[in-house]
């Protein structure tokens, strides 16, 4: 069935959020910045990937705000091509630009950074912590970089509570998430291994 496979559950998933109203979302954003602050254990100078939010995505960008005012470190992501984004260091008081892809990041010149801790933009996720993006492989990609580097960055979804399914089809190159972060609070998922 076509509404099973990745393709499928990603435009059915990006519907319902689209659907949300601007209310909703807002409000919906603004729980998920409250249970982020609360929930998420932040070390004295971790490197935290966000997102500028694009599309309907919840928006975490006060969330970074108070993360760094907390003492993390923050990052976002720049899209250098088709298959390849890197993560460029933030510092909220900078203006952002363009950084590909309709999203906006830290300046060319601002350093290259390898985060700690990725909060990531989903489409569709499931509760044993498999997701889909919007598709471009981009994600997987700078995670399997890191690991092939030995780093395991602590993997930590956002979405709306409406973007759950039972099961999301699982592929050789997906790395399932550590945690999920909705609007209904942040589950911590078992370990797989
Ligand atoms: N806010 C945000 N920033 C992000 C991502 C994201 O999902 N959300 N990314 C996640 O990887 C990277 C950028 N990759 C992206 C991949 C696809 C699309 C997108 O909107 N795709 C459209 C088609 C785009 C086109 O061809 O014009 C689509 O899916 O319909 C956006 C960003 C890094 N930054
Ligand atoms: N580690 C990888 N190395 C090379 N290609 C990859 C890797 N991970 C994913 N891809 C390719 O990227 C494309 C998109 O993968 P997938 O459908 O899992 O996207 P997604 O989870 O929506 O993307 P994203 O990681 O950007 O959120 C596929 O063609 C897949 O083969």
């Amino acid at each position: 069935m076509s509404g099973d496979t990745k393709a499928g559950l990603r435009a059915a998933r990006l519907a319902i959020r689209d659907d949300l109203s601007i209310t909703e979302r807002a409000e919906k954003s603004t729980a998920i910045q409250r249970h982020g602050l609360a929930g998420l254990d932040v070390p004295p100078g971790a490197i935290i990937s966000g997102y500028y939010p694009i599309r309907s995505e919840a928006d975490i960008m006060p969330l970074m705000a108070m993360l760094s005012e907390k003492g993390a470190r923050l990052c976002l992501p720049a899209v250098l091509d088709r298959e390849t984004i890197v993560f460029r260091a933030y510092d909220p008081a900078e203006p952002l630009v363009d950084a590909g892809w309709g999203t906006m990041g830290p300046r060319p010149d601002a350093p290259l950074v390898d985060p700690d801790i990725i909060l990531l933009p989903l489409s569709v996720f499931d509760g044993r912590g498999n997701r889909i993006g919007y598709g471009a492989g981009h994600y997987d990609r700078a995670i399997d970089r890191m690991r092939k580097r030995g780093l395991s960055p602590r993997l930590i979804g956002v979405a709306f509570a409406c973007q759950e399914v039972a099961a999301v089809p699982e592929d050789p190159h997906d790395v399932p998430m550590a945690a999920i972060l909705t609007e209904t609070g942040l589950r911590i998922l078992p370990d797989p291994n």
